[in-house]
C-alpha cells in the first residue's frame, strides 16, 4: 500500500500531524505496535493527573488545619477503578477518532526497510514522507536484581499500594509517586545517587517540597546508588553503596527514560542517533530528508513532556503541507505534580545570577494574598525580569496552582507582555492570577 505520510508511533508526536495532514487531503497510515494514543494517554501524564486528583484535594484541605477537622482517607482500589473507567476506552475513543478522519492504523512493530518504505511484519507500506515518533522506554538499572524491578507503567496500575516501597532515583516521576504513595501510608525510601533530586528545578522550592514529604515520613538517602536488590525472608532487600539494607516489597526503578531508537532500522539508513536521541536538522528532518523525527524520540535540548511532543507534531504537519521555517520553539513551561505542584518556564533564576541584565524577584504571594491564596501561606514565585525591557523572560512557581500560573505567564514571557500593558488589562477578581498580575507590574515597573 503506498500512502503520503507515515507515522511510526501514535503518541502525540505523531496523531495531530496525522489528523491535521489527513484532513488536509493527504494520505496516512499511522503504525503502532502497543496501545494507540502513546505514553501520555494511557501510562504516563492522563492516569497520572487522574490519581493524583484526590490527593490533590486532600493536600488542599489541610491548608485549614483549624477550620477542616474531618480527616480524609482515599480508597486507592475504588480511584484504581475509576482510572480504568476513565482511561483505559481512550485508546479506542482515539482509534475510532482517528478512523474517522480517514487514517490507516496498521497495527505491529514498524521497521524503515528503505528511505520510502516501512515494514511492519511481513508486509511492506510505502510513502513519500515518514515520521519516526517512537517515543521512550524506562530505563532499566543493570543491576543483580533487576529482574524484581517496577516502571512506572506498572506503579500506575498498581491496584493495591505496597506497603514499603523504595524508588530509584529523585527524579519527576519518584516524586510524583511517593506524593501518592506516602499519603496512603507506605513506608517510602528513594535513593538518588546525584546529592539532589529534580536538578533542573528551583532548588529553594525542591527543599520545601522534600521538606514536606520527609515530614510525612518518605525517607531520603542522596549520594548512593542501589548495588543489588534481593529476595530476603519476608520481601525484597535494597542493597546500596552505602552499605545499607532496605527491606522493601516493592522497588521502582525511577532512573529517567531512554530513546526509542533500536530495532527501527536506523542503521540502515544511515540515520544519525545518539544515546539521547534521534539527530534532526532544525526541520525535524533525519539525515535522509523525507524522514523526520518527532517527539521523545529526538535528541533535542526542549523537555521531553506532551506539549513539545505536540509542538513537534504540528510543525511536521505544516512542513509537510509546504511551510519551510526553521523550528523555533516558544518557552517550554514543565510542572512537577507533586503537593504542591513546582514548575519553571523560560530562563532560570540561576542562570540569571550570572546575566547583569536580568533581575530576579521573589513574589510570595501565598503570604501577600491570604484572603485568596486559600492559605496556602508557603506558595510563591520567583520571576526574571530583563532589566533593559522590563519584559518577564522567566518563571519558577511552588504552589497547588503552579501549572496555571505558569502558563498564564508563559503568555506574558512569549508575547513579551510590558507592565503597561498588563495595566490595560482587567482580570476577574479575586483570583490567584489578578493578584500575581498586580505583584509582577510592581516588580516590574520598579527594578
Ligand atoms: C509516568 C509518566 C508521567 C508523565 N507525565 C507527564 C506530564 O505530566 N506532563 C508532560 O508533559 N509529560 C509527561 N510525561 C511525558 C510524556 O508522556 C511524553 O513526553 C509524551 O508521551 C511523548 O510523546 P511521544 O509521542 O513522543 O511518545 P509516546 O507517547 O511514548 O509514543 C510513542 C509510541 O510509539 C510506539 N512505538 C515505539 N516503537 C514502535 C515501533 N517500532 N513500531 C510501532 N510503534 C512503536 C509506542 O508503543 C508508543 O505508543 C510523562 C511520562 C511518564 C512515563
Ligand atoms: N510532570 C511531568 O512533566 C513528567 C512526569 C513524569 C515523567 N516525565 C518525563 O519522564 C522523564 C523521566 O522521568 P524520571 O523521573 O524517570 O527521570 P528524571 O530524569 O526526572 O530523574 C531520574 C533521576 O534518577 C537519578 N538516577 C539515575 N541513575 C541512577 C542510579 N543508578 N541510582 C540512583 N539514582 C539514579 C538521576 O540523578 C535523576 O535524579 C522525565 O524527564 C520527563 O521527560 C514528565
Amino acid at each position: 500500500m503506498n500512502f503520503d505520510v507515515i507515522f511510526i508511533g501514535s503518541g502525540h508526536a505523531s496523531w495531530h500531524a496525522a489528523v491535521t495532514l489527513s484532513q488536509a487531503g493527504k494520505k496516512v497510515a499511522i503504525v503502532e505496535e502497543d496501545t494507540i494514543a502513546g505514553t501520555c494517554t494511557s501510562y504516563g501524564c492522563d492516569p497520572k493527573i487522574l490519581l493524583d486528583g484526590p490527593f490533590e484535594l486532600k493536600n488542599q484541605l489541610r491548608q485549614y488545619p483549624e477550620i477542616i477537622k474531618e480527616d480524609v482517607t482515599i480508597d486507592w482500589n475504588a480511584l484504581m477503578n475509576y482510572k480504568k473507567k476513565i482511561i483505559n476506552p481512550l485508546p479506542d475513543q482515539l482509534e475510532q477518532l482517528f478512523m474517522a478522519v480517514g487514517i490507516t492504523i496498521i497495527k505491529g512493530h514498524g521497521r524503515l526497510s528503505d528511505d520510502h518504505t516501512v515494514s511492519v511484519d511481513n508486509n511492506q507500506y510505502t510513502s513519500e514522507n515518514i515520521v519516526i515518533a517512537t517515543g521512550e522506554h524506562s530505563r532499566k538499572l543493570n543491576i543483580p536484581g533487576s529482574e524484581f524491578l517496577h516502571d512506572s507503567r506498572d506503579f500506575l496500575s498498581l491496584e493495591a499500594m505496597p506497603h514499603k516501597i523504595v524508588f530509584i532515583g529523585a527524579g519527576i516521576i519518584s516524586l510524583e509517586f511517593a506524593s501518592m504513595a506516602v499519603e496512603l501510608g507506605s513506608e517510602v525510601t528513594i535513593v538518588e545517587y546525584a546529592d539532589k533530586a529534580l536538578a533542573n528545578f528551583n532548588q529553594a522550592y525542591v527543599a520545601k517540597a522534600i521538606s514536606k514529604l520527609e515530614k510525612a515520613g518518605v525517607k531520603f538517602d542522596f549520594s548512593t546508588s542501589v548495588d543489588v536488590v534481593e529476595k530476603g525472608t519476608t520481601g525484597l532487600v535494597v542493597k546500596t553503596s552505602r552499605g545499607n539494607q532496605i527491606e522493601a516489597d516493592y522497588v521502582l526503578d525511577a532512573t529517567g527514560r531512554m530513546p526509542n531508537v533500536e530495532g527501527i532500522g536506523l542503521d540502515g539508513l544511515n540515520i544519525d542517533f545518539s544515546a539521547k536521541g534521534i539527530v534532526t536538522d532544525d526541520h525535524l528532518r533525519t539525515s535522509v530528508p523525507n524522514i523526520y523525527a518527532s517527539g521523545d524520540v529526538l535528541d533535542k535540548s526542549v523537555g521531553k513532556l506532551t506539549p513539545t511532543a505536540t509542538f513537534e507534531s504540528n510543525y511536521i504537519a505544516g512542513q509537510i503541507l509546504g511551510d519551510s521555517n526553521p523550528i523555533n520553539y516558544a518557552v517550554v513551561p514543565a510542572v512537577v505534580f507533586t503537593l504542591p505542584r513546582i514548575a519553571n518556564v523560560g530562563v532560570s533564576s540561576v542562570s540569571a545570577l550570572n546575566d547583569d541584565n536580568l533581575v530576579v524577584e521573589k513574589i510570595e504571594y501565598g503570604k501577600q494574598m491570604l484572603f485568596q491564596s486559600k492559605n496556602e501561606v508557603d506558595a510563591e514565585i520567583t520571576v526574571v525580569i530583563d532589566r533593559a525591557t522590563k519584559t518577564l523572560v522567566g518563571a519558577e512557581a511552588y504552589g497547588n496552582e503552579a501549572a496555571d500560573l505558569l502558563n498564564f505567564l508563559t503568555l506574558v514571557i512569549n508575547k513579551q507582555i510590558s507592565a503597561s500593558e498588563l495595566n490595560q488589562m482587567i482580570f476577574a477578581f479575586p483570583s490567584t492570577t489578578s493578584g500575581i498580575v498586580s505583584l509582577l507590574v510592581t516588580k516590574m515597573m520598579t527594578i
